[in-house]
């Protein structure tokens, strides 16, 4: 079945609710729409409650059974509720002067959302910055048990082809256990699309062919991939070619049984990751679907900014799905 047809059959009428910060914007707009028409999500838009209206108006959509939050308008007592929580989890790192500040930003504002469980996901990043659509979450919701760092995956599909990505949008430098943790993680996401995960933790070396501290890292991480998840197949330091050119794989690394036949692909660190998923979205004719945050502790999607409608529509059918876990 498509993975979207997957999807959408898993999280109809299971009336999940996701906060869109973004509610002002046409993309969540007809997004939101859409996913309530078709039963799959119940959207709540967030923002200013006029502008988010005025929008919709002069974009056509029509809004009638989508609640909006304004914060402006949020009821005092919930208000409050919510400043306390967030003074309580950020106590020792933020003031309660501070924390009052965060909640004027609509992404901190949403995630607190997520938080107090008045919603079961948020997605957002359609306007802000990756940055600045995660910190919160990464303050607040914090990662899931067992899970150091979060990571942000994409799924790159083409025809039948779907493969992995990771770390395209969070990490910016990985040692070595990271990039082992996220390679275990994004082995754990592939298996939720479909996806047999043969996991390659990439370089510009493979199997010793160059030397120098990068290579190292990743013959490390690929160590420690191994004690982590032993029954993984999993391998590296590998060329992107050595690991999806079977041709290749088989002579530049014959020992290795990913070698040729990766399906998910761990990226050194995130300069690489991010050109590298828009070189395939851009040049290699994949739909990307992501980031998808691995090793958070709720359902919260970020987008690219680049995203289009049907991506936020997407995008938005997975948080629905990880929230059914
Ligand atoms: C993710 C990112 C915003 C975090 O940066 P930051 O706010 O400077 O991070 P800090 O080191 O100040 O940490 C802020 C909090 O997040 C936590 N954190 C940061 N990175 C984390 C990670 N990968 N996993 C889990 N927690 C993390 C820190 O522990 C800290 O928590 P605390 O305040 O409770 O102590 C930053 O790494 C970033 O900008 N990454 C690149 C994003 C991007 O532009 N991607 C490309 C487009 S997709
Ligand atoms: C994932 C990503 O690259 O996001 P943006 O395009 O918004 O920077």
């Amino acid at each position: 079945m498509d993975l979207f047809a997957d999807l959408a059959s898993k999280v109809k009428g299971q009336n999940k609710t996701l906060v869109f910060p973004e509610g002002e914007d046409e993309r969540i707009q007809g997004a939101a729409v859409r996913l309530k028409k078709d039963g799959l999500v119940i959207p709540v838009l967030l923002g200013d409650q006029a502008q988010i209206e005025a929008n919709a108006a002069q974009n056509g959509f029509d809004l009638t059974g989508i609640q909006i939050i304004d914060p402006k308008t949020y009821p005092a007592d919930k208000q409050q509720v919510m400043l306390d929580a967030l003074v309580a989890r950020r106590k020792g790192k933020n003031t309660p002067e501070q924390a009052a500040k965060m909640l004027e930003d609509v992404s901190y504002f949403g995630t607190m959302l997520v938080y107090l469980n008045e919603v079961d996901g948020m997605v957002s990043g359609a306007v802000h910055a990756t940055g600045d659509t995660v910190r919160p979450a990464l303050q607040i919701v914090k990662t899931k048990p067992g899970n150091k760092r979060i990571s942000g995956a994409f799924v790159m599909q083409k025809g039948d082809q779907r493969l992995l990505f990771a770390d395209c949008a969070i990490n910016i430098e990985l040692d070595a256990p990271t990039m082992a943790e996220v390679a275990v993680q994004s082995a754990h996401t592939a298996q939720l699309f479909g996806i047999d995960p043969r996991v390659a933790l990439l370089s510009f070396s493979t199997k010793g062919s160059a030397k120098g501290d990068m290579v190292t890292k990743v013959a490390e991480a690929t160590d420690l991939a191994h004690e982590l998840a032993p029954d993984l197949d999993l391998d590296g330091e590998l060329q992107f070619d050595a690991a999806f050119v079977e041709s290749v794989g088989a002579k530049k690394a014959p020992e290795s049984k990913v070698a040729g036949h990766a399906n998910v692909f761990v990226f050194p660190d995130l300069q690489s990751g991010n050109i590298g998923y828009k070189i395939a979205q851009r040049l290699g004719g994949f739909e990307a679907i992501g980031p998808i945050l691995q090793g958070l502790n709720a359902p919260i999607s970020d987008l690219s900014r680049g995203a289009n409608e049907e991506d936020v529509y997407k995008v938005s059918l997975v948080t629905a799905a990880q929230a059914l876990d």
